[in-house]
């Protein structure tokens, strides 16, 4: 598989909670690829979490970090990198996703929210209504998900080896995808 992606680097979108970053980290091990969790190079580089980014520069703020960080990483090959979830809404981002092969994890509302229930890390979660907020921002964002290469649907009980197995298998369909045109 990684000699026909030929060092193409694997870019992961969707919801946060969908696992992107547990997908991720598998995906390169399988791949022999590098990982790259963009919301990690943000909180590395700045010494500070993303909660404290959010409140402090506020989401333009977090935004301009994330697009320059993506900017850096795209410069490399052989890297799985998950995004955060928001990486979709600037347009100036898709220039740079669109190097490397774009995978959608989507999952159901009601699945990201049994997985998120708990988590105080997703500051745009920190609402009187946090699950109208993931279907408004799911709503908001589909469009923009919908431009990825491959959509991948996540059921519950799916693993995240059964979401890295399927994103492999999907992987030589897209790349004649890519010839073809
Ligand atoms: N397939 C899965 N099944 C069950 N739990 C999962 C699965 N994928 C991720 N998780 C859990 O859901 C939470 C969010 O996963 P994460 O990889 O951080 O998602 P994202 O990066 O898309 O926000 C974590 O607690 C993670 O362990
Ligand atoms: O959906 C979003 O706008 C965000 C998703 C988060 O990353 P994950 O998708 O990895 O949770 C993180 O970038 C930030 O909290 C904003
Ligand atoms: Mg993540």
């Amino acid at each position: 598989m990684s000699s026909l992606l030929q060092g193409v680097n694997l870019y992961l979108i969707g919801m946060m909670g969908v696992g992107k970053t547990t997908v991720g980290r598998l995906l390169a091990k399988e791949l022999g690829y590098g990982f790259v969790d963009t919301d990690h190079v943000i909180a590395q580089a700045t010494g500070k979490s993303i909660n404290q980014l959010f409140a402090q520069e506020g989401e333009a703020g977090f935004r301009q970090l994330e697009s320059d960080v993506l900017s850096q990483v795209c410069a490399f090959t052989k890297l799985t990198i998950a995004t955060g979830g928001g990486i979709v809404l600037r347009r100036e981002n898709w220039g740079y996703l669109h190097h490397g092969l774009i995978v959608w994890l989507d999952a159901p509302v009601e699945l990201i929210y049994s997985r998120l229930a708990e988590d105080t890390t997703r500051p745009l979660l920190e609402d009187v209504d946090p699950q109208g907020k993931l279907r408004s921002l799911l709503e908001q964002r589909t469009p923009l998900y919908s431009q990825a290469d491959l959509h991948i649907t996540e059921r519950e009980g799916d693993t995240p080896e059964d979401i890295a197995k399927r994103i492999l298998e999907g992987i030589p369909g897209i790349l004649k995808k890519a010839v073809s045109h």
